[in-house]
């Protein structure tokens, strides 16, 4: 099971530093849909730049204008980029197409999703990659990740991502539903000691 760092709600600095802590710990890095906001694609270039050879997935969770946004963030170095499932399937299709021009990937974010017919339709269009997300603010209403969200993809076949509010606590049971990757932000961004979190998540991963 691999784990992805999200770097959310840091300055480049921070977002460097955290990477530096942990990088043996963490197989895929996040770049946070806030950090992008703030920095752009020079944030995406520069974390490529520093490590050429670990996977970085821009959080850009477009919805429109998928073309372009995919060509910004692939160009920019990321090997994979984040669509919402709501978007339209033109948008889902179009980005699909250029991560296949580019070799690269989607991972179509299920945020707010709860029906199965529209994961029916994401298989139609050939997504294979999926993330079951309970978002910032509905952590606060609903609580952090829950296994119950497992239910929506059984029986499909993506590879199959879970992130919210994730932590050293809520894991093990977690990990007993075997997703392939789990994303960690705060748990290890907010932590006093980023690279024990991160080292501790990543062996029970590895259990
Ligand atoms: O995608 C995320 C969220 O929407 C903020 O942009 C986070 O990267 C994801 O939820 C993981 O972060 P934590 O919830 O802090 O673990």
């Amino acid at each position: 099971m691999k784990l992805q760092l999200a770097l959310d709600r840091l300055t480049r600095e921070e977002c460097i530093q955290i990477l530096n802590d942990t990088q043996e710990a963490i197989d895929i890095i996040e770049i946070g849909t806030g950090v992008i906001k703030e920095y752009g694609m020079p944030i995406v270039r520069e974390i490529r730049g520093l490590y050429p050879s670990k996977l970085i997935m821009a959080d850009m969770k477009t919805c429109d204008a998928g073309r372009h946004e995919a060509i910004q963030a692939f160009d920019a170095g990321a090997d994979i980029i984040t669509v919402m499932a709501f978007s339209s399937k033109l948008t889902i299709l179009e980005t699909l197409k250029v991560a296949k021009e580019y070799g690269k990937r989607i991972m179509v974010d299920l945020l707010e999703v709860d029906s199965r017919d529209k994961i029916a339709e994401l298989q139609e269009l050939d997504v294979d990659l999926v993330s079951l997300h309970v978002g910032k603010d509905k952590q606060q209403e609903k609580g952090d990740f829950n296994t119950d969200l497992f239910s929506l993809v059984k029986g499909y076949d993506f590879e199959v991502t879970v992130a919210g509010g994730i932590n050293l606590t809520t894991l093990p049971s977690i990990v007993k539903e075997k997703p392939d990757t789990v994303i960690v932000g705060s748990a290890i961004t907010k932590a006093e000691n980023p690279y024990d979190v991160a080292t501790k998540m990543k062996q029970i991963l590895n259990q």
